[in-house]
């Protein structure tokens, strides 16, 4: 194993960015592989590989105890109260990417939707010798609910297996079965071990059976859908910013493309204004495109603020002071039940709610709906929500911005559910 520092190459701007989450039961394997990357991909810095090496002669291994790196940030996670998820971030010559890794034990429902919510692609790590486990078929039901554009299979210790194919056949099409149920377009299943590095970055001499691309390769490759800027323009407005002699209406563009001249519609007004310039911090855009931060100058005098939004005329999201939508339900303290007083915080508006109904909870392992009366921690069901004031919403399946939201917990501040709007 080549450890030598100067041979880390130098990296060329990476032209796309790649937000993966890891999901996997406890002991599958998920520090190991994101080490592995780490290591691999020469995304580590000296000191790291040094600290590294050091410790693990120190323990005497042989191997490189890759586990430490995650297991080091995790550390960092604790010290944080409310934050389960770790991101962290690197790059290779044709791609950056921020991992999200989402602890496998207690709460793993709550930090999947985390740390899933916003990943182009979801990895599902399986130990070979189990096969798929209850765990992961949560954690495919989770990527199909959260519209994780993608799926890696990552059939995980293949060594403890002896490399043998028909384990790894075995494994994909019990998956593939179980699947096909649910709203998942692009998965793609790779054999790896994590700890020798097999199809990890560099693929494996171990597995000739199997010819398709390392798991970095597909990293690499993946096609990440442009996100957002194929939908309807809509950019949630975050403040005003008002100098002598200037008005832009400030926010991250959360789906379409906006260019001057163009028209936008503005909500709750219901006014529609020419847009003058869509500016950022380097200058004017020809056109804005999520997910990018921009301020917008309007021909006409509209009265806009924190919370409002701007977007297409032609299809507008919903004004909606009811809704119904997809829960899952994160707080430990107490279930959540029909009366209960929510926020609702969707975009960059912050609304009261209450929870007018209760409707069917998921029965996540067999996909079956069951009538509920509460939503315990971690499950997953309908909610009608009834809000104090309208938030300006798309179908989650259409628009996962404008279609997610979060619900916090007036008194504790704390985050309680994630919110898919149906
Ligand atoms: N033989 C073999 N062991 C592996 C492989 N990948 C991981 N392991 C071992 O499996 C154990 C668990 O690995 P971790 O990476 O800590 O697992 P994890 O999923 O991150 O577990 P948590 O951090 O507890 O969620 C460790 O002893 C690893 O050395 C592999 O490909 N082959």
């Amino acid at each position: 194993m080549s450890t030598a520092i100067d041979e880390q190459p130098v990296f060329a701007p990476a032209d796309s960015l790649l937000r993966f989450a890891t999901a996997g039961a406890v002991d599958d394997g998920k520090s190991t592989l994101i080490g592995r990357l780490l290591h691999d991909s020469k995304s580590l810095l000296a000191d790291q590989l040094e600290q590294l090496e050091l410790a693990s002669a120190e323990r005497g291994d042989e191997q490189l105890d890759l586990a430490m790196l995650t297991d080091g940030l995790r550390a960092e996670r604790e010290q944080g109260i409310t934050i389960d998820v770790a991101h962290r971030y690197f790059e290779t010559a044709r791609r950056a990417f921020i991992i999200a890794d989402t602890p496998g034990h207690a709460q793993y429902t709550r930090n999947m939707v985390t740390g899933a919510s916003t990943a182009d692609l979801a990895i599902v790590l399986v130990d070979a010798r189990n096969g798929l486990t209850e765990q992961s078929r949560r954690h495919a039901v989770l990527a199909g609910l959260l519209r994780v554009p993608r799926l890696v299979l990552a059939v995980n210790k293949m060594d403890l297996v002896d490399f043998g194919e028909p384990v790894f056949r075995g494994i994909t099409e019990e998956f593939a079965e179980f699947t096909a149920q649910l709203d998942l377009r692009d998965i793609t299943a790779i054999p790896i071990s994590a700890l020798r590095g097999d199809n990890v970055v560099h693929r494996s001499a171990a597995m000739p059976w199997y010819d398709g691309p390392s798991l970095l390769e597909h990293l690499e490759e993946v096609e990440v859908a442009e996100e957002g800027s194929t939908g309807d323009f809509r950019l949630p407005v975050q403040c005003t910013l008002r100098t002598p002699g200037y008005r832009g209406y400030a926010g991250q563009i959360a789906s379409g493309v906006l260019a001057p001249g163009e028209e936008v519609l503005h909500l709750p007004s219901g006014l529609r204004s020419r847009v003058v310039a869509v500016d950022t911090a380097d200058g004017e855009l020809d056109r804005g495109r999520a997910p990018q931060s921009v301020a917008v100058r309007l021909a006409d005098d509209i009265d806009v603020g924190r919370g409002d939004m701007l977007c297409a005329p032609g299809n507008a999201p919903a004004v909606a002071e009811e809704l119904t939508a997809t829960v899952c339900w994160m707080s430990a303290r107490a279930a959540l039940e029909p009366g209960r007083r929510l926020l609702l915080k969707h975009t960059t508006r912050t609304v009261k709610a209450v929870v007018a109904g209760i409707g069917d909870r998921l029965e996540i392992t067999t996909l079956e709906r069951v009538p509920a009366e509460r939503l315990e921690l971690n499950e997953i069901g309908e909610i009608d929500l009834r809000l104090a004031q309208p938030v300006f919403c798309d179908p989650y399946r259409e628009n996962r911005t404008t279609g997610g939201a979060v619900l916090v917990d007036e008194s504790t501040h704390e985050t309680v559910g994630a919110v898919l709007i149906s």
